[in-house]
């Protein structure tokens, strides 16, 4: 993708060079819209007019708020594109819109020189301390270097556990006082590994982690969104990957599971764009028709739902598939499974472990189809908690005796099983008007009638699903890596990137996280991609028109909710010196 995708509108060109100021800015704005959403605009103009940055990339970025000033500054460490040996800091300060060098040999107190150049770290701003994690001089680098904001000085703290190992191009992360750090390269391995740093205790600490992660790769990004978790995009492992994923570290989900493993605990969740239809728990007691309703749904709407196959240590009914009806475990197999986080739910149910796997409701959301568990009590209220939004659905026998009379009709259970069934059959009858667990309560007398009420519940008393729940044909962009991203509100701003065949591109990608369903344990659902096309007014401004070039290994922070500033970059062929802001304005 090239320029020619683009159109500017330069709104305004000032040089005042006469004034011994260089001031050199634009605005271009576009305003996109999409349904039913606010109008977005997003105009660019320069940064850092009065003493600028030099030309810079594989730098770092780091925002420093001080209480007083509305404005951070924002400092630059290491990077390519200038000949100096040492490692440059700058700042901008941003209130006065002004890059200056810290000179390091006046800064730095460990008496060893002066720090080497460095490229592709990470740094990680907390309070008036720079965290430098990692990167590349001469080698790749396992260190970690603090600069002290105040003071203007270098240092090389000490930490108690173990840093990790020597990477560049991964990322770090800042939530409450702990850093993130993800992925990465080291001399021969790519790394999907997550390390953290809490700076309270200056520890280091692998954490347990939970969930499918994503494939190792390195100059991705990562930025923080809900407070709660991390959203990785891109990079690059043997092409440039295009997987959104979530590394889970305050959520529900995650305090829950480091409250009962009582350690650090992080997850994993794949993004998903669009959304999809919502699931349906159905519940009631064993002998009551939850399988025959669920048969005449498929039968009837075969394209539109998909069954949850569950996990059981039951063993095998006459006719019963391994894989179709339930996957039969044995019982330690899928005990293990449970502790290692692949289960969205499980019980001891009539003497017997029952679960759903992460991956059963994942096969039949992929498939594009409108997921149906059949599960008991326990389990309904284990996914109530979880982060799958369903419709609960408590089906009811019209009598016990009706209810007996059917478990025993089935011929599937022997005496002593049947009574076990019916005396749990009375525990789960009493929850049936539990109104803040199951959202209807449907009677199952005569079958037909059962059947019809049900499909009303589901929204499918008209044809219109009849051909199944369609997924959309959604926006995908390519994938990429070196490219940045940045949060405006429930927006994360992807800018450029290289893509593969060695590309660098200039697209401005704006993924919408506001509509975030599900999580850990599982995937996240309801991102939405939108290119965000910058127009122009070529007509009036042709001579002057001005473009954001492409560009990979640029870096980006937030200065306001509302302002992104970009600095740098690399084109394919030089380093570049713009520094850019970008005001995403909603109304
Ligand atoms: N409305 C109905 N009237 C009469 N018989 C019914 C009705 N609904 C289901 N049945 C019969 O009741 C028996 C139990 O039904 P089914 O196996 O669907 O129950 P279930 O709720 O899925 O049980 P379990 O929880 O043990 O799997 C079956 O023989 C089925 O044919
Ligand atoms: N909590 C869960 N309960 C489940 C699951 N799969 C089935 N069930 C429930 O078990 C009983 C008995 O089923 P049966 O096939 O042995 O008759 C029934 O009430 C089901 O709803 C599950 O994954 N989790």
């Amino acid at each position: 993708m090239g320029i020619r995708d683009h159109q500017w509108t330069t709104a305004w060109t000032i040089t005042a060079a006469a004034a011994g100021i260089s001031l050199v800015a634009w605005k271009v704005s576009r305003r996109v819209r999409n349904k039913g959403e606010k109008q977005i605009t997003y105009s660019l103009q320069y940064a850092g007019a009065r003493g600028s940055l030099p030309s810079l990339y594989d730098h770092t970025l780091t925002p420093v708020f001080t209480e007083t000033k509305g404005f951070p500054k924002v400092y630059s460490i290491g990077g390519n594109g200038t000949s100096t040996e040492h490692l440059e800091v700058w700042v901008l300060d941003s209130a006065l819109n002004k890059w200056t060098e810290i000179l390091p040999a006046s800064t730095h107190d460990t008496g060893a020189g002066v720090f080497a150049k460095r490229v592709r770290h990470s740094a990680a701003g907390l309070g008036n301390a720079i965290y430098v994690i990692g990167g590349y001089t001469d080698k790749t680098m396992g260190d970690v270097l603090k600069f002290d904001t105040d003071k203007e000085k270098w240092s090389t703290p000490s930490f108690l556990g173990d840093l990790p190992s020597p990477r560049s191009s991964h990322t770090a992360t800042v939530v409450g006082k702990k850093v993130y750090v993800f992925g990465g390269s080291g001399e021969k391995t790519t790394f999907n590994d997550v390390h953290i740093l809490d700076t309270d205790t200056s520890t280091w600490s692998t954490p347990t982690v939970l969930g499918e992660p994503p494939s190792p790769r390195y100059s991705h990004s990562a930025v923080l969104v809900n407070d709660d978790r991390i959203i990785i995009y891109g990079g690059h492992n043997t092409s440039a990957e295009s997987d959104i994923w979530f590394l889970e570290v305050e959520t529900p989900y995650v305090k829950k599971q480091r409250e009962l493993l009582g350690k650090e605990v992080v997850a994993w969740s794949k993004g998903v764009i669009g959304k999809s239809p919502q699931p349906v728990v159905i519940c009631g007691p064993s002998g009551v028709g939850k399988g025959t309703l669920i048969n005449k749904l498929m039968k009837e709407y075969p394209h539109a739902f998909g069954f949850s196959v569950s996990h059981t240590t039951r063993k095998p009914r006459f006719m019963e598939q391994d894989g179709v009806h339930y996957h039969f475990a044995e019982r330690p197999d899928m005990e293990a499974a449970i502790q290692e986080g692949k289960f969205l739910e499980s019980a001891d149910v009539h003497g017997n472990l029952y679960g759903t796997s992460i991956a059963a409701v994942e096969a039949v959301a992929d498939a594009g189809k409108r997921c149906i568990l059949d599960i008991d009590v326990q389990g309904a209220e284990l996914v109530k908690k979880s982060s799958l939004n369903a419709l609960f659905i408590f089906i009811s026998p019209p009598s016990f005796e009706e209810l007996e009379a059917r478990l025993r009709g089935r011929g599937t259970e022997t005496e002593e099983q049947i009574e076990k069934r019916l005396k749990n059959a009375k525990k789960e009858m009493e929850r049936s008007a539990d109104t803040t667990l199951f959202d209807h309560l449907l009677i199952n007398d005569n079958i037909d009638v059962a059947y019809e009420e049900l499909k009303k519940i589901m929204g499918l008393d008209n044809a219109a699903v009849s051909n199944g729940c369609k997924r959309s044909e959604e926006f995908q962009p390519e994938g990429r890596s070196g490219h940045s991203a940045s949060v405006v509100k429930s927006k994360v701003v992807i800018y450029g990137g290289l893509t593969d065949g060695g590309n660098t591109v200039n697209d401005l990608l704006v993924l919408d996280t506001s509509g975030l369903k599900n999580g850990a344990p599982g995937t996240t659902r309801g991102l939405v991609w939108t290119r965000a096309v910058l127009r122009s007014d070529l007509s009036k401004y042709a001579n002057l028109s001005p473009t954001l070039s492409p560009r990979c290994s640029h870096r980006v922070v937030s200065l306001s909710p509302t302002q992104i500033l970009l600095s740098g970059g690399f084109d394919g062929k030089q380093a570049l010196s713009d520094s850019v802001l970008l005001n995403v304005n909603e109304r």
